[in-house]
């Protein structure tokens, strides 16, 4: 089977081609800051990324002839998580989502390839997947209850790895999965189902290298209305100008760690204080599960940091075992989530939310 897989990013545009398991292509098409400055918002730029992914293919010379195109799923309105065939409610909701992320471009992208090629185009796992049992939505306002999204598709991928490498399903455990990666997500797998998570892209949970996680309310609230900052300025601070990079002005983990390891006492405060943050979070997720957790999983870009993984190990000891599957593979993700549904092996879901 033939498998084209397209996922956008805020700077590149990610492509690859799987042959059944196997990667033969792939290809990150960068975009300038100056080529995107004339977007004002994503939707605009859809044509401009088409192209760059129809010409990367033609100079790769490759024919759009495909089994199935696989697309990152982008904002949707919340879902369960699975394998979706791209229908008119994911086009309209995605050109008209809440929130603005290259990702809501891909599925637009991969239909009107996929009309072309003559094959099924496909979305799995998006972020917004929302498996929340009853009790995890509720917060003490009842206007605002809680919503998961997460790094879904890496945090499941991880899942299914570890579960096979152990001979079991990935229904058969209950695990957490910590993704330390540019936001950072604590999500609570109870045999098969994200039953808690926190919400890592508006405020929950840990801080994390450039979004501030959990703030006390009544002082965050106080500062929305004390006149010194705008409506823009404040989300800015929730996500991306918040957590390590508001701290130390930097994202960049192993150079924090330099500092710290050169005896820079704020470095390493700040730095021991976001994996204090991350290790209450699987504390939570660990009662999530009634204590029961087969195994928490560190992955993301964070987790191949030895002095990183070696302090939330001491938080964790005694959990469960810790696993360490640093990185992402959104791509292989993706490629293996099409490959299951031509295969009959993974259900092919109706996206139709409420
Ligand atoms: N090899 C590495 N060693 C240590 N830290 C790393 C490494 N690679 C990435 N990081 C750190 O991980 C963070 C970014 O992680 P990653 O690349 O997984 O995130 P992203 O893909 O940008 O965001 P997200 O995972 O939230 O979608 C940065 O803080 C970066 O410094
Ligand atoms: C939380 C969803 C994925 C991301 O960090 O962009």
């Amino acid at each position: 089977m033939k498998i084209l897989v397209i996922n956008p990013g805020s700077t590149s545009t990610k492509l690859a081609v799987y042959e059944d398991n196997e990667q033969v292509w792939r290809k990150s098409v960068f975009h300038s800051a100056k080529d995107l400055s004339v977007f004002h918002h994503i939707n605009e730029q859809y044509e401009y990324r088409r192209l760059h992914v129809t010409e990367a293919l033609r100079e790769a010379g490759i024919p759009l002839c495909f089994d199935a195109i696989i697309a990152r799923g982008g904002l949707l309105k919340p879902t369960p998580g699975g394998v979706y065939r791209i229908n008119e409610r994911i086009k309209h909701d995605l050109w008209h989502a809440d929130m603005e992320h290259a990702s809501n471009l891909a599925a637009l992208i991969a239909d009107e390839l996929a009309a072309s090629a003559g094959c099924p185009a496909f979305i799995a796992d998006p972020v917004v997947t929302d498996e929340l049992c009853d009790v995890a939505r509720l917060t003490g306002i009842p206007e605002i209850p809680r919503i998961s999204i997460f790094h879904a598709l890496n945090s499941r991928a991880v899942s299914r790895n570890y579960a096979a490498r152990i001979g079991k399903k990935y229904e058969e455990l209950n695990l957490i999965v910590v993704h330390l990666g540019g936001g950072i997500s604590v999500s609570a797998h109870h045999y098969g189902k994200v039953i808690d998570v926190n919400n890592a892209l508006n405020g929950e949970g840990p801080f994390s290298p450039e979004r501030a996680g959990t703030i006390p309310a009544r002082q965050l609230v106080d500062l929305c209305f004390s006149g010194k900052y705008t409506y823009q300025e404040i989300r800015k601070m929730l996500n991306g100008r918040g957590g390590l990079l508001a701290h130390l002005g930097t994202t960049d983990v192993p150079t924090i760690v330099r500092w710290a390891n050169a005896g820079d006492k704020k470095h390493k405060l700040v730095l021991e204080s976001m994996i204090y943050t991350v290790a209450k979070q699987v504390g939570a997720m660990h009662v999530a599960l009634h204590g029961q957790t087969d195994a928490v999983i560190l992955t993301g870009g964070i987790a191949n940091n030895k002095y990183c993984v070696a302090l939330l190990r001491e938080w964790l000891e005694g959990i469960a075992r810790i696993v360490v599957i640093p990185g992402e593979d959104e791509m292989g993700a993706l490629a293996m989530n099409a490959l299951g549904a031509l295969r009959g092996e993974l259900p092919l879901q109706e996206y139709n939310p409420h």
